[in-house]
């Protein structure tokens, strides 16, 4: 019998710019992604059919769940006929901007082609990822911080790490992406700062002055609309932070921090209502 599991990290948005809206309804963005260590397990074990649990029962475990739809996608790609028997133990809160999903969807077309012994070209692993969600193939390709453009699968690796330490709050109430993407305030005119020049200076020469740079479109309609999350980033905003940020569509916000003591102080106050990540400073993907 095989047997492994892996870990399937989260992800922030540091920058969010919506710059278009594609006649098949998906908008183009320019995002800068980094790992956070808030990560899901999972256990693969050789079966004859695809099944899973999940140890979070609000998590539905059948043909919508991200993993069922990779383990399908990849055996209909490939017509491998073997199944998998996959335990998620659920950690990265969802509807939280995070991409648990699309991290454990990628962690799942990796494991299966580990499993069933199949060497898919990156290119077809690229495509099917890009199926399963716009996120997917970050976390399916990259380990650090990366730029993203296109819906965010035209993806460069920064080989940069944030030198910062990065507390990330789930405010309990979850925001769907589709809604988020219907009612953000629109700005396509706008000239788009170039975001990897500077998440360059930022990380390379600890240049704060450029974060004023990493504006997030969701974050206006979502503060106006979830007044749990505005109190969250006030929060965090009066703690001590270099920088407060939603993350993603929402409703996470993270906060980074230059001294570890400010960090640990704002995350345990912040854990007595919610969940809440620490990452240290340097994080990459394993
Ligand atoms: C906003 C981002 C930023 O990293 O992440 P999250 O906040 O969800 O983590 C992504 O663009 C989330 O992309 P993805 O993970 O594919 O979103 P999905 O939940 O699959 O998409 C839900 C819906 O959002 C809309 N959508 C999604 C991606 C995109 N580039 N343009 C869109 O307009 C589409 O209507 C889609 O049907
Ligand atoms: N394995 C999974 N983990 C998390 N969410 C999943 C999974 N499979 C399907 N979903 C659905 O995808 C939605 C978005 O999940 P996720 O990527 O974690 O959040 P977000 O898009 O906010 O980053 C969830 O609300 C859930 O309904």
């Amino acid at each position: 019998m095989k047997h492994f599991s892996v870990k399937a990290c989260a992800k922030i948005n540091l920058g969010l710019l919506i710059t278009s809206r594609r006649d098949d309804g998906y908008h183009t963005l320019e995002t800068i992604f980094a790992p956070i260590d808030w990560f899901d397990t999972l256990e693969f074990t050789d079966s004859d059919d695809i099944s899973m649990e999940c140890t979070n029962l609000d998590l539905p475990v059948d043909d919508s769940n991200l993993c069922i739809r990779a383990a399908k996608a990849l055996q209909a790609h490939t017509g491998v006929t073997k199944g998998v028997a996959m335990k998620l133990v659920k950690r990265v809160p969802f509807g939280a901007g995070l991409g648990g999903g699309s991290s454990d969807a990628a962690a799942t077309l990796n494991a299966l082609c580990k499993l069933w012994q199949i060497d898919v070209p990156s290119t077809e692993l690229h495509k099917l990822a890009v199926k399963l969600g716009a996120d997917v193939p970050y976390f399916l390709e990259m380990k650090g911080v990366a730029y993203a453009a296109g819906i965010g699968e035209e993806l460069e690796d920064l080989d940069l790490a944030l030198p910062w330490h990065v507390v990330t709050v789930f405010p309990e109430v979850q925001v769907p992406t589709a809604w988020a993407y219907k009612n953000f305030h629109r700005q396509f005119e706008r000239p788009v700062p170039d975001l990897k020049t500077l998440v360059r200076k930022l990380c390379n020469e600890r240049d704060t002055s450029v974060l004023g740079a990493f504006e997030n479109d969701f974050a206006s309609v979502v503060f106006e609309n979830y007044p749990v999350v505005r109190e969250v980033r006030d929060a965090l905003a009066a703690s001590g932070a270099l920088f407060v940020s939603l993350s993603g569509s929402g409703s996470a916000v993270y906060a980074l921090y230059e001294d570890r003591a400010d960090a640990v102080k704002a995350a345990e106050a912040m854990s007595a209502r919610f969940r809440v990540n620490m990452t240290p400073a340097g994080f990459r993907m394993e």
